[in-house]
């Protein structure tokens, strides 16, 4: 099980988390979904050591965060694969040495299917290319929890898809914890069990996904409305939290949304 509990983080005057809590049982694939700017990166950062946090808790399998636990995450950060003179070649034996419990044949596989050559230097590979190297150093790291940060970002439809698979079955099969920061709310159902919506650096629901569908209703407007908490208005419909029978049921994609949505609308012009 993963723990947060208050994780409050500010960068000078301001504060960007502002008291962030979640659970992620074990062999879960949890999703943080967030507007830009709301705190996602940040809480990934101080989850696997790269921050720390101000105050709050962090348990990480029982355990506080410690340099022990570091052979048990691996991370997919957000600026990707960095030293600039290193070869896929250079980045495989550099993990391999990091994580006691890497699998060189998962990774194989990947260097083989996507036709990779180790003598690239990985600074030199398109953002997809690279994106998708990150992602087969990840999941052959052997790690128990998996920290992915925009996972599918660049990669083309087609991979795409084939990743959302990989990253799903390898949930399930080798009962891993993974915890995942995407804008892409159509993917983060495919393959997340839960979730957490943060905004501004408040989580302001977390779920499993399926309890969240059939917490929330969606009515027309002008119709009666039940008891629970109106959400947001969606065009001529109003989202709602409740245990009546009312309306219709909610999309993943309607929920996520509403709690996102900004009252007010946008036009530069
Ligand atoms: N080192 C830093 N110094 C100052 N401000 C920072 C620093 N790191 C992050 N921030 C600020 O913290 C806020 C949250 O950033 P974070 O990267 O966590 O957002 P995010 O939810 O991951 O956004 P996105 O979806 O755009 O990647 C932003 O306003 C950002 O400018």
């Amino acid at each position: 099980m993963i723990s947060v509990n208050n994780l409050v983080r500010s960068f000078g005057s301001k504060t960007i988390l502002n008291r962030v809590s979640f659970e992620v049982p074990e062999g879960e694939v949890f999703s943080l979904i967030g507007p830009n700017g709301a705190g996602k990166t940040t809480t990934m950062r101080c989850l696997y050591g790269d921050l720390k946090p101000d105050s709050g808790n962090i348990s990480i399998f029982g355990e506080k965060f410690s340099a022990k636990l570091k052979t048990n995450i691996a991370v997919m950060s957000e600026d990707r694969l960095t030293f600039k003179r290193f070869k896929g070649e250079d980045y495989f034996k550099l993990w391999k040495m990091l994580y006691p419990n890497f699998d060189e044949e998962v990774f194989s596989n990947f260097i083989l299917h996507y036709r990779y050559d180790l003598n690239q230097k990985v600074s030199t590979m398109s953002m997809g290319q690279k994106t998708l190297f990150h992602l087969a150093l990840t999941i052959s790291s052997g790690a128990d929890l998996l920290i992915l940060d925009e996972p599918t970002q660049n990669l083309d439809p087609v991979i795409r898809h084939e990743i959302l698979d990989i990253i799903r079955n390898f949930a399930i099969d080798r009962n891993k914890t993974i915890i995942i920061s995407s804008h892409e709310i159509y993917e983060l159902e495919e393959i997340s069990t839960s979730f957490a919506i943060i905004k501004e650096g408040k989580v302001l629901y977390s779920d499993t996904i399926d309890d969240a569908k059939s917490k929330h209703r969606i009515i027309n407007k002008g119709e009666t409305v039940p008891n629970g908490k109106v959400v947001a208005n969606i065009n001529e419909e109003i989202l709602i939290e409740t245990d009546e029978d009312v309306g219709r049921y909610a999309t993943f994609k309607e929920i996520s949304l509403a709690y996102l949505k900004e009252n007010k609308g946008f036009s530069p012009f």
